[in-house]
């Protein structure tokens, strides 16, 4: 495997997983789709559209050719929004070498096809290796070099291997898993359940609701991903648990600070990049054709298409026919 690293996607989590790997003495090249962007990052050093104040390691080459930047590397990150991930791995599967790793970054469904990030790339990657890399990991702590650990999945436990003994660092812990399909599951179940929690704290429902939310979010969140073919163990781990509890209680979450804006009944027109809020949609939709239990996912999306209010879902949610706690197996 090639020592190349290329990042694509210059938003806040392609630069911070850039800049961590370049710190930590990587030759990385960080490809963005915005010449203008990566002129500016080029001169200052730093991402202040969606990194602001960061210095980024002075050892990344910025790039605005897509398969120029891809050349020679032994590994790809692909690390645009989810329902963008198919669109970037179809523009670059001509051009790949042999032995390139594509590993997804991103949280998400795809809402055209129901895919998860894994089965598209294991789609358009029919020959290469491919693996996801997901967990509790704010962009703004990757990339200030505070310590961060995450899963890396793929079929095969070697690959996954291989890939933690090479991204990882003194800032940044890998663990190995097979199940990928856990790991993405688990990813974007989390982003729909952080816009319920942002919810309840913008609500000032009081910290004993946010407890039973998260709670209950991962109760639903294992549920709905058992269902689907997800590993018990590793939605207990970092890219279930781990990072459901980070989205949970934090407005460094853009999935939280969402929720927490529509709890305030603030206008949503400036928000970032809220995944959750497409995932909802077609999360809902894959739970009721599987007749899987999945209020808290329900509610969302009936919340963000309008059909029903905060106070009507917290009443119906509220309501519910009471139930044994621990029927988190599919029923
Ligand atoms: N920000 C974070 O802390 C973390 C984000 N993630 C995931 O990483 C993925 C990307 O998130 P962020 O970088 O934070 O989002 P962002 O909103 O900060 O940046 C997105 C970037 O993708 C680019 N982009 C959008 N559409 C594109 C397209 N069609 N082709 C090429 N580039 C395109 C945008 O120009 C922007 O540079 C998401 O799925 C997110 O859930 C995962 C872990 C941490
Ligand atoms: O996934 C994340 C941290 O692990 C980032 O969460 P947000 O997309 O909600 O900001």
């Amino acid at each position: 495997m090639s020592n190349k690293i290329t990042v694509l996607g210059s938003g806040a989590w392609g630069t911070a997983l850039a800049s961590n790997q370049a710190v930590n003495g990587k030759t990385v090249t960080l490809w963005g789709r915005d010449p203008a962007q990566m002129q500016l990052m080029r001169e200052s050093g730093r991402n202040d559209k969606y990194l602001s104040g960061v210095q980024l390691s002075t050892n990344l080459t910025f790039s605005d050719d897509l398969l120029e930047s891809i050349s020679g590397a032994g590994i790809i990150l692909l690390v645009t929004p989810a329902q963008t991930l198919a669109d970037t791995a179809q523009k670059i599967a001509g051009s790949i070498g042999s032995g390139t790793v594509i590993i997804s970054c991103a949280k998400g469904i795809d809402q055209n096809t129901g895919e998860t990030m894994g089965q598209i790339l294991h789609r358009i990657f029919p020959n290469h290796q491919v693996a996801t890399l997901s967990g509790p990991s704010f962009a703004i702590d990757v990339a200030s070099n505070l310590p961060t650990a995450v899963t890396i999945a793929a079929d095969e436990t070697k690959t996954a291997l291989a890939l933690c003994a090479a991204l990882s660092n003194k800032n940044l812990r890998c663990y190995a898993s097979n199940d990928q399909l856990g790991v993405d599951y688990g990813g974007a179940l989390k982003n729909v359940l952080a816009i319920a929690a942002g919810i309840v704290h913008g609500r000032s429902l009081g910290a004993s609701a946010l407890a039973a939310l998260t709670t209950r979010g991962f109760a639903e969140l294992q549920r709905v991903a058992l269902a689907l073919g997800a590993q018990a163990e590793t939605l207990s781990g970092l890219s279930g648990f781990g990072d459901l509890v980070l989205t949970c209680s934090s407005e460094k979450s853009r999935n939280f600070a969402y929720g927490a804006a529509i709890g305030r009944g603030e206008d949503l027109t400036q928000m970032k990049l809220a995944e959750g809020v497409k995932t909802a949609q077609i999360a809902a939709s894959i739970a009721q054709n599987n007749n899987i239990d999945a209020p808290l996912i329900f509610a969302v999306n009936e919340l963000l298409s309008g059909s029903i209010n905060v106070d009507e879902a917290i009443a119906q949610l509220m309501a519910r026919p009471l139930k044994s706690e621990a029927g988190i197996k599919p029923a």
